[in-house]
């Protein structure tokens, strides 16, 4: 154990056993809902912890996953005809060879991970709840979810995307937090699942701040943690989240860390469209800079109460997460191809990401309707003409006309 880590966990207990709160000696179970490229490698950063935490967290770790049918192939190192010559359920592989083949290839998930693909199963004895889907498939899984999960549980999303729905905006943290009737923050950064997974050092951005009293969606306040438990707080997410190779920092503007995360990804599309021009690096760092200013001026146009400005420049989950996107990310990749091959983006993505999910296209489109409807479209050129670009109403090469201002 490195000594910031023993650190943490011993101001953790003194915390919870020195000041008298904790009476009793629960621990919390965690669940991740996901298992996509990005919901895998989350859910193997908390499985290392919950080992590494026994006296905060239960080991086990679920992780729900959509279920499918999958074909192991022949080619891979652990094929077993005996077992896998035919489709089989994706969790069975997964908790067999424990790895995700299908949406994290080559990593080896921890063995005290197991996947399941029933969310009541998943969620009904977890008191800290994950959550790690492509934004589009969140009200469904909320639906699914309700009244299954416990009423003191704590969420974090993961999730990069915003609901728009014709009642105007929310971050999906407050989207799952009401459906559910609990408190969710989010965590995002500059995250290549895949780096990540790798073990490849990066940084990352949690927010956490749960209200203290009663609001608008808790009119009777939230159902307090049970004093048994270890408290839920900034302590508490770092331990479950923070890795040598994965530097976690704990803030609480999750207005802030929610909308980097999701219009990052509208301008990697723009980056994407430039390379694939070939336009080289300084087409490539003005869409980024445009980018960066669009996405501050929505937080603070949309978002003015809850949202800090310097979380876009200061924090992981901003400026960062904008530059990791804009080089290695998939709605940048797909952007590209599409430029060079004249296919659609969502042809792009059906050939290239084998299920993977884009969410900078959904997010484009679904911001675009919100600004239209608030006539706003002018005050965000960028976002602006990469929807229109998407929907073939412009075309790639007028983006220097179309995001000139003066
Ligand atoms: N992949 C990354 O590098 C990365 C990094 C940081 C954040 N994120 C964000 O994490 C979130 C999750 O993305 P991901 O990369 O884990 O997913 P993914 O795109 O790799 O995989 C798609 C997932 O969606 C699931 N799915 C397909 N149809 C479904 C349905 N009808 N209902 C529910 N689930 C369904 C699949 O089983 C799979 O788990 C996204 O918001 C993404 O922007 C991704
Ligand atoms: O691959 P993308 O474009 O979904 O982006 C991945 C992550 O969000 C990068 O932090």
């Amino acid at each position: 154990m490195s000594s910031a880590t023993a650190v943490r966990r011993l101001k953790l207990l003194t915390r919870t056993i020195g000041t008298g709160t904790r009476i009793g000696n629960m621990k919390h179970h965690v669940t991740i809902i996901g298992s996509g490229n990005w919901g895998s490698a989350i859910a193997k950063i908390v499985a290392e912890n919950t080992k590494a935490n026994p006296d905060v967290f239960h080991e086990e770790v679920k992780m729900w996953v959509f279920e499918e049918q999958y074909q192991l192939s022949p080619s891979h190192p652990r094929y077993d005809r005996s077992k896998h010559s035919g489709s089989q359920n994706l969790t069975s592989i997964i908790n067999g060879l424990h790895e995700n083949p299908k949406y994290l290839p080559g990593v080896a998930l921890p063995a005290n991970l197991f996947a399941t693909p029933s969310l009541p199963d998943a969620v009904s004895e977890a008191s800290i709840l994950i959550f790690n889907v492509p934004h589009q498939f969140v009200s469904n899984i909320c639906r699914q979810i309700n009244g299954s999960c416990l009423p003191y549980a704590r969420a974090i999303s993961c999730i990069k995307g915003v609901d728009v729905s014709p009642d105007g905006i929310s971050l999906f943290s407050d989207t799952i937090g009401r459906k559910l009737g609990i408190y969710c923050g989010a965590l995002s950064g500059a995250n290549i699942a895949s780096e990540v997974a790798a073990e490849k050092f990066s940084e990352t951005t949690i927010a956490y701040a749960p209200p203290e009293g009663p609001t608008e969606d808790f009119p009777e306040g939230l159902t307090p943690v049970p004093e048994e438990l270890p408290a839920v707080d900034h302590a508490l997410f770092k331990t479950l989240f923070h890795r040598p190779y994965f530097h976690v920092r704990v803030v609480s503007d999750v207005a802030g860390v929610s909308l980097g995360g999701a219009l990052k990804n509208i301008v990697a599309l723009a980056a994407g469209f430039v390379d694939g021009l070939e336009w080289g690096d300084n087409a490539k760092a003005a869409v980024m800079r445009v980018g960066l200013l669009e996405m501050r001026k929505f937080g603070k146009m949309f978002f003015a109460q809850s949202c800090k400005s310097a979380t876009f420049t200061e924090e992981s989950c901003g400026v960062a997460d904008l530059i990791t996107s804009c080089n290695g990310g998939r709605n940048h990749k797909c952007a590209m191809l599409s430029v060079r091959t004249g296919k659609s983006i969502e042809t792009v993505e059906g050939e290239e990401l084998n299920g993977q999910k884009l969410q900078g296209t959904i997010t484009a489109r679904e911001v675009n309707v919100y600004l239209r409807n608030k006539g706003l479209e002018d005050e965000f050129p960028l976002f602006t003409a990469v929807c229109r670009i998407l929907n073939g109403e412009a075309n790639v090469e007028s983006l220097p006309q179309l995001i000139e201002t003066d």
